[in-house]
């Protein structure tokens, strides 16, 4: 099939990546003239495991190409994507103009065509109930006639950043929204190849779609501030955080997904679709309690390290060195939007501490944002070269087993604030560290040189 990805951001550079890969012919647009520069060159924007084998493949191939022309990529498409950002606005409600004013040019490229070929125009971003209705109000208004030239689809994306293309290859389900039978006949034969494990597809009416996007969001970062508010009381009471996960999991209902207590959700989308649901509630005349609790409770989350690292110096940390392992939202990415870590740097620098930090991959994309303000690290180790204490903010692989003898001698003193319970906190007590993680007992560090000597040689690292 011909397709036209409008955005090739996280998104669309995947969806038109796998679509591709499926022997479609896609066209990507963006407005961002470096980053099709980029692309056309063979270079990816972005950091996403996977995403380079398929992108090469592709592109080589000639079924995956790049432009800045939007009526290069209509001229070519029957099914149009629209992959565009809906930043919050002010009041916290998804910003539409992205995505009104993209169908707008569209309508009137397609208005001003001579033939009269059916098209698609497929919202993939995450947009408020009653978006598909506005799309096709916009495109009515430029004199297309609905059913006969086009019809709008709502088809919301799941896929989760650091392992994108594997979702999207292999989706738990593919979600189409549209009263159109036909709309819904070429959209279920364009994601048929991706459900081959029996997955479903599910055609729902466009606005229960775009419900279920924000419900799916909604719910999963409702589970992680629940577990953020039981990980705060277990401290309190003396339990175990990761124990209370294990035994909660195991019951079939409640499942072991999204249950990890930490340092709050980031990323560009939990945050924003919390708030745009409730937002939505009281637009409706409906406040939506739950939404508006599970974003407290992460806001103070994110604030926790900071807040524990000016503890541990008694309010003073002026002159301190902190050292940050993980500067991602999560591991297997470079993206920072909302990142917990940074807003644990922006603290600590308000309160005078010095930061040097490190990541595998999001250093390039912190420093844009901080820029001169903090220090960057070239590897995990010399990020710890004269820091007073480490905290841990993204649980990238390569953090969970380091040398700990290394990151000992490094230290000016053995701390460690653990934002994702990467650590066993009895074996870093025995290891001679002063260890505080979150939900977890913390256990008063071990004192006698030479029995810390024998619990790092045991931990499999020399001492
Ligand atoms: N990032 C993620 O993991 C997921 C994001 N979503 C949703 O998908 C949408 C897109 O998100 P991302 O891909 O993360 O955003 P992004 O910011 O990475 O990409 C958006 C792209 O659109 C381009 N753009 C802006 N205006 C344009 C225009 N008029 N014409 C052509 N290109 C234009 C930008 O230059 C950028 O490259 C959002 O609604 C988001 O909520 C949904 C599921 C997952
Ligand atoms: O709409 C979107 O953009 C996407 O948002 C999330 O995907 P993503 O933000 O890429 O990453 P997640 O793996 O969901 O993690 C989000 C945040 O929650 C945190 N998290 C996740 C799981 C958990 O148990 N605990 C926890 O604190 C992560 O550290 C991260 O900061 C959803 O999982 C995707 O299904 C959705 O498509």
């Amino acid at each position: 099939m011909n397709i036209a990805m409008i955005g090739t951001g996280y998104v669309g550079l995947v969806s038109g990546t796998c679509f591709a890969e499926m022997g479609n012919r896609v066209v990507c647009v963006d407005i961002d003239e470096n980053k099709v520069d980029q692309l056309k060159n063979g270079q990816l924007p972005i950091y996403e495991p996977d995403l380079e084998h398929y992108f090469s493949r592709n592109t080589s191939e000639g079924r995956l190409t790049f432009t800045t022309d939007l009526a290069e990529g209509v001229a070519h498409a029957e099914l149009i994507f629209l992959a565009l950002p809906t930043p919050p606005g002010e009041d916290g409600s998804a910003d539409l103009s992205y995505v009104l004013n993209a169908a707008g040019e569209i309508a009137d490229l397609i208005a001003n065509e001579d033939d009269d070929r059916y098209r698609l125009i497929i919202n993939k971003s995450t947009v408020p109930v009653g978006t598909a209705d506005r799309v096709q109000n916009v495109m009515e208004e430029a004199g297309l006639q609905a059913g006969e030239q086009f019809d709008v689809v709502s088809n919301p994306e799941f896929l989760r950043e650091g392992v994108a293309v594997d979702d999207f290859l292999k989706p738990d389900r593919v979600v189409i929204g549209t009263s159109s039978e036909k709309a819904a006949n070429m959209m279920t034969r364009l994601y048929e190849p991706f459900v081959r494990q029996g997955n479903p597809i599910v055609v729902v009416d466009e606005r229960s779609a775009e419900m279920i996007k924000y419900a799916a969001n909604s719910i999963l970062a409702t589970r992680i501030s629940f577990m953020n508010e039981i990980a705060n009381l277990c401290e309190k009471v003396g339990a175990n955080v990761d124990k209370v996960r294990l035994g909660i999991s195991k019951d079939h209902r409640i499942g072991r997904h999204f249950l990890y207590a930490g340092i709050g959700f980031g990323g560009s989308c939990f945050p924003k679709d919390v708030q745009a649901l409730h937002r939505t509630g009281r637009q409706n005349d409906y406040n939506f309690k739950i939404l508006d609790s599970v974003l407290k409770v992460n806001d103070q989350q994110r604030e926790l390290l900071a807040e524990r690292v000016i503890d541990y110096f008694d309010g003073d940390v002026s002159g301190k060195k902190v050292a940050i392992w993980g500067l991602s939202f999560k591991p297997n990415t470079d993206d920072i939007r909302e990142a917990p870590s940074h807003i644990i740097i922006r603290a600590l620098l308000d309160a005078g501490a010095e930061v040097v930090g490190y990541d595998p991959e999001a250093i390039e994309t912190t420093r844009r944002v901080f820029g001169d303000a903090i220090d960057y690290a070239d590897d995990m180790y010399s990020a710890l070269d004269g820091a007073d204490v480490l905290v841990i903010c993204t649980e990238w692989n390569a953090f969970r087993r380091p040398d700990l003898a290394d990151v000992r001698d490094r230290l000016a003193e053995p701390v460690i604030f653990d934002g994702r319970n990467v650590f066993d906190p009895k074996r870093m007590a025995e290891m001679g560290f002063i260890y505080s993680s979150i939900g977890r007992p913390s256990l008063p560090p071990e004192n006698d040189e030479a029995a810390i000597e024998t619990a790092l040689s045991e931990n499999g690292q020399p001492a």
